[in-house]
């Protein structure tokens, strides 16, 4: 979040270009509206690959192209209040909104659910940046959607980059590869599937995520990302995905096979135009031409790490056939058999659609249709795969199968998927026509360097990212768009190969942040990942202080620090720990994982247990606890905690104050249900709110950050107004 506008204004520019490095003078900023938008490539590019057949459909989609992309939002799923914060959004804030757009800006698009979108928990609005700012009615939304995003109840996310998780189907058992996540809008999405549950069913669920990225930085703010949704089944990695390594759990066991994987790859991303200016200014078939072979490439390395009848879905913010049917078939075609494309057809029905194509050409850099690699000068011909070229049986392919989303279908960006199902064993993709083999995985469902040993031009090719970093960022900031250059323009796939070391008689796993330059500066000293042993001496003491069940596996909680003695304890799931196990952990660069439990505090006051709980862990650990450090609040006494940092046991009634004194130094758990409210009565059942208290020698503390305070404020103001 901490991106400042004033980078954004500077006009100048220094930008790579091969070797030669040359400043740019940008112009004055513009809004979209008042930049150029034309691309005559683009535009004869796409007409002539018909990619849509109807002349005013053609001209419905160039228009809308050219306008400025809404808004989009998602409640998220798996958090128990979500429906509450729905329910909330559509009663305080809906009406009012609509009622200000129709007044002061007739033109835009009122705020609005997705239709596709299950429970109504994904919304898009196209109110312009003068309104937010002007309006005070959008200014209090506006606040309240930056603040319930910055603890995680809400994301800030394209409209189609929601679709692929949607069709991934992820099960709270399920162990999950996203091999491109960062910056990781929908990894989120598949954390929310995995704890879909957890209303229901106490216990951290038996999945798994692993979020990978090539690009340490951006893995860096995956991390970022994704822990807001204090998720102990996340694991953040760092590889090439088209060599994402074999993890054996035990030494003679297979290499894990995942039930879902997400291939989300890096693309020329000109579904993104009505966002990025760049893409009408820099449009050229160089970036999907050298695109390609890396996107085979990772979508096979996807299907060799998929189970026997497990799912991958592939997906681009491009609509370019090169990037999107041409590596489908492609696939298809090394996969002999072994892979299939999955009808989604019945899924999401209000989905507007077209399906994928079934005919395509290719155009050579210098601009002009090539039917076949003999048309190419043969002194560049190793720059083309020849799979950009449609496949003879094209038609057995089921290219239909695959989904194309278009701007103008339903105001959204251009997007791309492919459903696949695995129905056999993928033994080597690299027959037919390929030789080079990659032996990061010791020879072991060796994958081809690059498709058809075409060289991919890593200095010249740029992607795109539909979520990128600074899309999530501007959240805070208002509705402008991007004029930046995608934050990794260039596919810095080689990357140094670092190992994590393992100590494999303490479990010490060293990660791989020992690159200084790579890692963010607060994070300069290695970190690794040490399992408590089970005689390790504070776990007694952190039992019977807070009555732990026995059913809470302290065996999961690790720190990272191998100088501060337990200074922090981090728990991660059941399926985690395994990996972390596993014989071959070494070959992982492992980024983070593991949510925060009990940290030591520090304290003059005597205290019998110095551990206290995390806000991050609280729901996790919640349901273990005994009463015995426990207290039940109501709206009133959490109004009076957050009514000062410290308040004193003699700001509460005489029965809480008895209750508070009662109870020896150190951390407490307040809980509160709003739907026993006596003095309130709510039209909707409540979720319970659990709240890490410090309780010192004649105060309290609410263990809560900053934003998660202003969000709790806001929920509790939110049940009062709601009485009214
Ligand atoms: C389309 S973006 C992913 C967006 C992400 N799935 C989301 O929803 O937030 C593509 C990502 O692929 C990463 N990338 C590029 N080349 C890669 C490779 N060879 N292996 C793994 N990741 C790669 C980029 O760093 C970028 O973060």
């Amino acid at each position: 979040m901490g991106r400042k506008k004033k980078n954004r204004g500077a006009n100048r520019n220094t930008r790579q270009k091969g070797d030669n490095e040359v400043t740019v003078r940008r112009t004055e900023r513009k809004t979209y509206e008042e930049a150029e938008k034309k691309n005559e490539t683009f535009e004869k590019y796409y007409k002539d690959q018909n990619i849509i057949s109807d002349e005013a459909e053609w001209k419905k989609f160039m228009e809308v192209n050219a306008t400025i992309l809404p808004t989009a939002f998602r409640i998220t799923g798996s958090r128990r209040h979500a429906f509450e914060l729905r329910d909330l959004m559509k009663r305080e804030h809906i009406p009012k909104l609509i009622q200000i757009q129709l007044e002061i800006d007739q033109k835009s698009e009122p705020i609005k659910p997705l239709l596709w979108y299950p429970n109504e928990l994904g919304w898009q609005h196209s109110a312009s940046r003068m309104t937010i700012k002007k309006d005070p009615i959008f200014q209090t939304f506006h606040r309240w959607l930056v603040a319930e995003t910055e603890v995680g109840n809400i994301s800030r996310q394209e409209a189609v980059s929601m679709i692929p998780p949607l069709l991934l189907d992820v099960k709270p058992n399920h162990w999950v590869l996203d091999m491109c996540a960062a910056p990781g809008s929908k990894t989120a999405q598949i954390i929310e599937a995995i704890h879909a549950n957890d209303a229901q069913e106490i216990g951290i669920p038996s999945g798994i995520v692993i979020a990978n990225d090539s690009d340490s930085k951006r893995s860096y703010m995956l991390v970022h990302q994704t822990k807001r949704l204090r998720s102990p089944c996340l694991l953040v990695t760092n590889h090439d995905a088209q060599h994402f390594p074999n993890i054996h759990l035990k030494k003679s066991s297979p290499p894990v096979q995942f039930d879902r994987i997400l291939v989300d790859v890096p693309c020329s991303g000109d579904g993104t135009m009505r966002k990025n200016l760049t893409i009408w200014s820099n449009w050229n078939i160089g970036n999907a031409i050298g695109l390609h072979p890396t996107q085979v490439n990772i979508l096979l390395r996807g299907a060799q790490l998929a189970k026997e009848g497990g799912r991958l879905v592939y997906s681009t913010c491009s609509l370019n056939p090169l990037e999107n049917e041409a590596v489908v078939a492609e696939v298809l075609r090394r996969s002999r058999g072994n892979l299939i494309l999955v009808d989604v057809n019945d899924r999401l029905p209000e989905l507007r659609k077209v399906p994928g194509m079934t005919s395509w050409k290719v155009m050579s850099k210098e601009g002009s249709w090539v039917s076949s690699l003999d048309d190419i000068n043969p002194k560049y011909r190793k720059k083309y795969a020849k799979s950009l070229w449609m496949p003879p049986d094209v038609e057995k392919l089921n290219l239909t199968r695959c989904i194309r989303i278009y701007p103008h279908l339903q105001d959204t960006g251009g997007f791309f998927i492919a459903v696949f199902e695995k129905i056999g064993i993928i033994k080597d993709v690299s027959v037919l026509d390929d030789t080079t083999s990659n032996d990061e995985n010791g020879g072991e469902n060796s994958i081809t360097e690059s498709v058809d040993n075409v060289e991919a031009d890593s200095t010249t090719i740029k992607y795109e990212c539909n979520d990128d970093v600074n899309d999530i960022e501007e959240m805070n900031q208002d509705d402008s768009v991007s004029t930046k250059r995608p934050s990794s323009t260039n596919q810095s796939i080689k990357g140094s190969h670092k190992r994590i070391r393992t100590n494999e008689s303490t479990t010490t796993f060293k990660s791989n942040c020992e690159n200084e330059e790579e890692k963010p500066k607060s994070k300069q000293t290695g970190e690794v990942f040490i399992f408590l042993g089970s005689d390790n001496e504070d776990i007694p003491l952190i039992r019977e202080f807070y009555g732990l069940s026995e059913d809470f596996k302290t065996d999961q909680l690790l720190v990272r620090s191998e100088n501060e003695k337990n200074k922090i304890l981090y728990l991660v799931s059941d399926s985690v720990k395994q990996v972390l196990s596993a014989t071959d952990v070494h070959k992982l660069r492992l980024v983070n994982t593991g949510i925060k439990i009990f940290t030591r505090q520090d304290t003059n006051e005597p205290v019998k247990c110095p551990f206290r709980f995390n806000a991050e862990g609280m729901y996790t650990v919640y349901p273990y606890l005994s009463n015995k450090r426990v207290i039940n609040f109501g709206l009133k006494e959490v109004r009076i905690l957050l009514s000062e940092p410290t308040p004193l046991f003699d700001q509460f009634d005489e029965k809480i104050r008895e209750q508070l004194e009662s109870f020896e130094i150190g951390c407490i758990v307040a809980y509160i249900d709003p739907s026993q409210e006596e003095e309130i009565v709510f039209r909707r059942t409540k979720v319970p709110i659990v709240l890490p208290i410090w309780r010192a020698h004649k105060s309290l503390n609410l263990l809560y950050r900053k934003e998660d305070r202003k969000v709790l404020e806001l929920r509790v103001q939110s049940y009062f107004n709601e009485e009214k």
